[in-house]
C-alpha cells in the first residue's frame, strides 16, 4: 500500500529572558502546542534581548537552567541554547535562521505574548520573521492582543488562560521576600533559593538567617556548657 507523504514536522518557538520562567509561559506555550498540533515546543532563553539592555539580567547560565528544570517533565518541551551561544544582542531573524537549519523543512511558529506582539514592527528584519515563522500571539493580562498592521495570513491570536503573572514580580516579590511558590515551578523556586537570585544585598534568606541563628545558639549553649564556642 503506497505510504502518504510523511507529515511536515511542527516547531513552536517561545524566546524569552526567562528571568525567571514562570507559568505564563509554560501555559501559553502548552497551549500553543495544543491549538497547533507543533511536535515540539522550543524555549530559547535570550542572551541580551535587544529593549532591556539596559535592565540588570542574571547571568544567562541561570536562566537557561532554571528554563530547563521548569520544562523538563514535558515530552514536547525542549531548550535550546542557540541564543545563549551566540552571544551578543538576541535578535529573533537569527533564532530563527538557526532553528530553522536545525530542523529543514519544518513548519516554525513563534510564540509571542501580546506585549511582545506588539512591539515586532520595531524588531531587526521583522519582513522577514513574517516570512520564516507564523507568528503566534497570545492573550496577557494587562495587555490588548491586536494583529493591527500585521500580515493577516501570518499571524494567528490565540485566547489563553489568563496568567496574571510576570518575570518582573516574581523578582520584586523574592527581593521583598514574598513567596513565589505556584507563580513558578516548584524546581525554580528552590532554584531560585539555592543561588540566592533576586535577593536584595543585605537581606539573607530564611535558610540562611535560619542556619546562622542556629550556629549562634549552639555557640552560646557550647560557651554555656564550657566548651569554646566557635565564632
Ligand atoms: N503571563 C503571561 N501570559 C502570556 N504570555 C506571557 C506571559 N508572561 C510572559 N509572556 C510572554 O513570554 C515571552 C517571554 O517573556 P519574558 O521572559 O520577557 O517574561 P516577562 O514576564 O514579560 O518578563 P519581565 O517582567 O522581566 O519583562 C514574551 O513573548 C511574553 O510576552
Ligand atoms: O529581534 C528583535 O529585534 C527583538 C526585539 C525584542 C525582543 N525580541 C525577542 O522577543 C522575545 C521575547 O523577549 P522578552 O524580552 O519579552 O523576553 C525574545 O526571544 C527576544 O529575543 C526580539
Amino acid at each position: 500500500m503506497a505510504q502518504g507523504a510523511p507529515r511536515q514536522l511542527r516547531i513552536g518557538i517561545m524566546g524569552g529572558t526567562f528571568d525567571p520562567i514562570h507559568h505564563g509561559h509554560l501555559v501559553a506555550a502548552s497551549e500553543v502546542q495544543h491549538a497547533f498540533d507543533l511536535d515540539e515546543v522550543i524555549f530559547v532563553p535570550t542572551a541580551t534581548q535587544p529593549f532591556k539592555k539596559d535592565r540588570r539580567v542574571s547571568p544567562a547560565e541561570h536562566r537557561y537552567l532554571m528554563t530547563v528544570i521548569a520544562t523538563a517533565s514535558n515530552p514536547r518541551f525542549t531548550v535550546s541554547r542557540v541564543d545563549i551561544d551566540r552571544g551578543g544582542t538576541t535578535y529573533t531573524i537569527d533564532t530563527l535562521h538557526d532553528i530553522a537549519a536545525k530542523y529543514p523543512g519544518a513548519a516554525l511558529y513563534f510564540i509571542t505574548g501580546a506585549d511582545a506582539l506588539a512591539q515586532i514592527l520595531t524588531w531587526k528584519d521583522n519582513e522577514e520573521i513574517f516570512e520564516l515563522a507564523q507568528l503566534v500571539g497570545v492573550t496577557r493580562p494587562g495587555h490588548v492582543l491586536t494583529d493591527m498592521g500585521l500580515p493577516e495570513d501570518r499571524v494567528s491570536l490565540m485566547e489563553v488562560p489568563a496568567m496574571s503573572i510576570s518575570s518582573t514580580d516574581c523578582r520584586e516579590r523574592v527581593s521583598d521576600g514574598g513567596p513565589v511558590w505556584y507563580l513558578v515551578p516548584d524546581g525554580v523556586v528552590q532554584y531560585i533559593r539555592k543561588y540566592g537570585l533576586y535577593r536584595r544585598a543585605g537581606r539573607a534568606s530564611s535558610t540562611t538567617s535560619m542556619t546562622a541563628r542556629v550556629a549562634r545558639e549552639q555557640s552560646l549553649r557550647k560557651e554555656n556548657e564550657g566548651e569554646p564556642g566557635a565564632h
